[in-house]
């Protein structure tokens, strides 16, 4: 496991996201299939009807199985789309099994935008979350745009709502020892990664 503590936030980026973009294509597609059965059956997962998922970018680990799967179920999947002012928000807007998507600012795919398919974040069930590192306290390190962390300040005036649960997931080589929480970090219910739940 990393020992954070002697390096930058942004030095522990660059590591994390060098580790996970260097895991060879079948180590992904292995950690894919392992996350979907630490989730697919657990009842968070069966009970959502309503979940925000994401698409690997990255090396991030893949939830494809799990999208599939809720579409499979009748869920309502939700994906994170940028906004274009203010240029720091996103939003989550429903997803299609077979709809079309186009690259956003970062290379990563999206729905078009469409007001009518997007829901209040408080208002989902479960957000399985993409990270660049996590630790066992519920911590989370980001990509560093603050787009999770904004759109789940909130919480911060509402100690006692427990929805959406917030779910991590990530590789089990994304673990640290101990992340410093910034006071607008928004703690992580669980990681759940290919080798179990932390
Ligand atoms: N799959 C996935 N989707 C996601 C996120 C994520 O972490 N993973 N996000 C979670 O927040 C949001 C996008 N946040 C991002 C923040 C920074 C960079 C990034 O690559 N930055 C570049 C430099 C910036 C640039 O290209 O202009 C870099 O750091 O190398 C990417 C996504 C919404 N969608
Ligand atoms: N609730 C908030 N209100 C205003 N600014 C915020 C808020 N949360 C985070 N930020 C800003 O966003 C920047 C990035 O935060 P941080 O490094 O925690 O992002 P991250 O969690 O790594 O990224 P992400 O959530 O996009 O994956 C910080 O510099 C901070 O100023």
């Amino acid at each position: 496991m990393i020992d954070a503590s002697n390096l930058t936030r942004a030095q522990l980026r660059r590591t994390l996201r060098k580790t996970r973009r260097e895991l060879p294509r079948a180590a992904q597609r292995k950690a894919a299939a392992a996350l979907y059965r630490q989730l697919a059956q657990h009842p968070v997962f069966r009970r959502a009807r309503s979940v925000a998922l994401y698409l690997a970018n990255d090396g991030e680990i893949d939830p494809h199985l799990l999208i599939r799967a809720a579409h499979a179920r009748g869920k309502q999947v939700f994906l994170p789309v940028l906004k274009s002012w203010p240029r720091t928000s996103m939003v989550f807007q429903r997803l299609d099994a077979h709809e079309k998507l186009a690259a956003n600012r970062f290379g990563i795919p999206e729905p078009r935008r469409n007001a009518k398919r997007q829901r209040k974040i408080w208002t989902l069930d479960l957000i399985l979350l993409p990270l660049v590192g996590f630790d066992q306290h519920g911590g989370r390190l980001g990509m560093g745009g603050g787009f999770y962390d904004r759109s789940l300040a909130y919480r911060a005036l509402r100690k006692n709502w427990h929805k959406p649960t917030l779910l991590g997931l990530a590789h089990s080589c994304q673990q640290v020892d101990q992340l410093a929480m910034a006071n607008w970090d928004v703690p992580l219910d669980a990681t759940v990664t290919d080798g179990g739940w932390y």
